[in-house]
Formats: structure tokens, C-alpha cells, sequence
């Protein structure tokens, strides 16, 4: 289980997420969905207990993230997966992340079949991985402690096609078993084939939530509706190579008519 609740952050005189509640249950995937900037990110870092919220709070399994005693043995998490040490090999990562979860070295070969880097790909140092092989190396390093729990911040970004199909799968059947997961994407069709829940933010807010064939339902063109929710909230562009109108008389110097 996953909470939040009022959770809010500010970073100067913005506030980045504002108030935002979801929960996600066990046996359930949630698509956590919102453009460039809405927040996704900010969001997830609370939950995992990278950023302090300034109101509200989050917990996983029940537990504020910072207080659980081997974080990894409930909750896998993989907000970046370029973060990681690129003079390692893939199965040298995951062997330093079994020992600090305490978790037998056998897990490593499990997992690296798991997430289907062969014996090759496990002896490559990760600065030569794809983008590809590192979500499926973080995904990997996120499923080694057995958790209850997954938090994924784009774990589709850069998976091919049957990369994506196999990731679906793979989180279909850590949910069907019981699990709890969050994933967060730019693109409905993305999530929307294997959420079963829907949270979308835009501008730092809860744009709308619950169960995904609910939310769609009526809604012929799902981009389209989605496009509507988040729309609002999207930042105007700010290149300065779109032609500027002329000031006129009727507009105020920061552009809003009066
Ligand atoms: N450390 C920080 N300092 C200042 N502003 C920040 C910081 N981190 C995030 N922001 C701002 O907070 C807002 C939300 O960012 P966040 O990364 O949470 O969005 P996101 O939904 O994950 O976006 P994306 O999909 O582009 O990754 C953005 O305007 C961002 O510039």
C-alpha cells in the first residue's frame, strides 16, 4: 500500500505539488501521469524519502519511507536508472545492492534472468549499457530485495515495443501476486494498457484519479480527454523565436490584457 496525503513542496515561491492525495492498494497498478514539470518526480522523491515534504506526508507499507529499518526488503525503487556506477558491470551492481539488502548472491542470477540481460550483458561495464539495458538493470535492482513495493519514476523510457510489452508484463504479475505498484509516464497509451488506476497531475495537482476503465470510459479519444485535463496547467512556450505581438495600448507590459 501506498499513501499520500496533502502532500505538498515548495521550491522558492513555487509550489511544485500542492496537496496532492492518492493511495495506490495492494494487487494494483497505478499510472501516476502528468506533462513535462507537473510534478511526477517531486512527488515520488517525497514518497521515497529523497525530499522533505513541506506539508502533508507519505507512507509505504504504512511506514514513512526514512523510518523503514532495510528500506529495499519493502519497497523496490527506481526513480533514474542513469544513476548508477558506470565502472560496474551489471552483475557486480546488483551483488553490491544484495549484500547491503543482506539478500543471498543467488538472487543476482534470478533477477538478471528476470529482467533478461544474458551473461554477456552482465559482465559489460554499465557506462557501455543502453538506455534500454539500464531500466532493465534498475528494474532488476529494484526487484532484488523481494518487495512489497514498487515506485518507478518513467520505467518505460527507453524500452523498445516488445521492451514495454515485456515490462507490462512483468509488473501485471508482480501486481496479480499481491504487489503494490506506481509508475509514473508523460503518455497515457503508455500506462493505460496495464493500469488498473489512474492519478493525473498537472501544475503541482490532482487533475483526476481513480479506476482506469472508470476515468476512460466515454471517452473515445483517450489522448484527446487526457490532453484536457492537463492542458491548463501546461507552461506556454517560452521560446523567443515565436513572432511577439506589438504592444498596444490595450495591453499591460507583462502581456495580460486589461
Ligand atoms: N530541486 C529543485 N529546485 C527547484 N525547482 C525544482 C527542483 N526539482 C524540481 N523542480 C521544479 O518542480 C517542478 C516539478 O518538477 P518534477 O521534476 O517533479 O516534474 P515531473 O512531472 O517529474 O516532470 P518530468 O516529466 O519533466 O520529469 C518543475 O517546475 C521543476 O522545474
Amino acid at each position: 500500500m501506498i499513501t499520500t496525503e496533502n502532500l505538498s513542496k515548495r521550491y522558492g515561491a513555487a509550489t511544485v505539488v500542492d496537496d496532492v492525495s492518492f493511495t495506490c492498494p495492494p494487487g494494483t497498478v497505478t499510472g501516476f501521469l502528468g506533462p513535462n514539470g507537473a510534478g511526477k518526480s517531486t512527488t515520488l522523491r517525497m514518497l521515497c524519502g529523497l525530499s522533505t515534504p513541506d506539508a502533508g506526508r507519505a507512507t509505504v507499507a504504512g511506514v514513512p519511507f526514512r523510518r523503514l529499518p532495510n528500506p529495499g526488503r519493502v519497497v523496490g525503487v527506481m526513480l533514474d536508472a542513469s544513476a548508477q556506477h558506470g565502472g560496474r558491470t551489471g552483475r557486480e551492481t546488483l551483488r553490491v545492492s544484495a549484500d547491503v539488502l543482506g539478500v543471498p548472491r543467488g538472487r543476482v542470477d534470478e533477477m538478471l534472468d528476470l529482467v533478461d540481460l544474458d551473461g554477456s550483458a552482465a559482465r559489460k561495464r554499465v557506462g557501455r549499457y543502453s538506455l534500454g539495458m539500464r531500466q532493465r538493470l534498475g528494474l532488476a535492482q529494484a526487484l532484488l530485495g523481494d518487495p512489497e513495493v514498487l515506485v518507478l519514476d518513467e520505467p518505460a523510457n527507453g524500452l523498445d515495443p516488445d521492451g514495454i510489452r515485456w515490462m507490462r508484463g512483468l509488473l501485471r504479475q508482480f501486481a496479480d501476486g499481491g504487489g503494490t505498484v506506481l509508475l509514473s509516464s508523460h503518455l497515457l497509451g503508455e500506462v493505460a494498457a496495464v493500469a488498473d488506476r489512474l492519478v493525473v497531475i498537472a501544475g503541482g495537482t490532482v487533475r483526476a484519479a481513480g479506476e482506469t476503465r472508470v476515468l476512460l470510459q466515454g471517452h473515445d479519444d483517450i489522448e484527446e480527454y487526457y490532453f484536457g485535463l492537463t492542458a491548463a496547467a501546461r507552461p506556454l512556450p517560452t521560446t523567443t523565436s515565436l513572432p511577439m505581438p506589438a504592444p498596444t495600448s490595450a495591453t499591460s507590459r507583462d502581456g495580460a490584457s486589461r
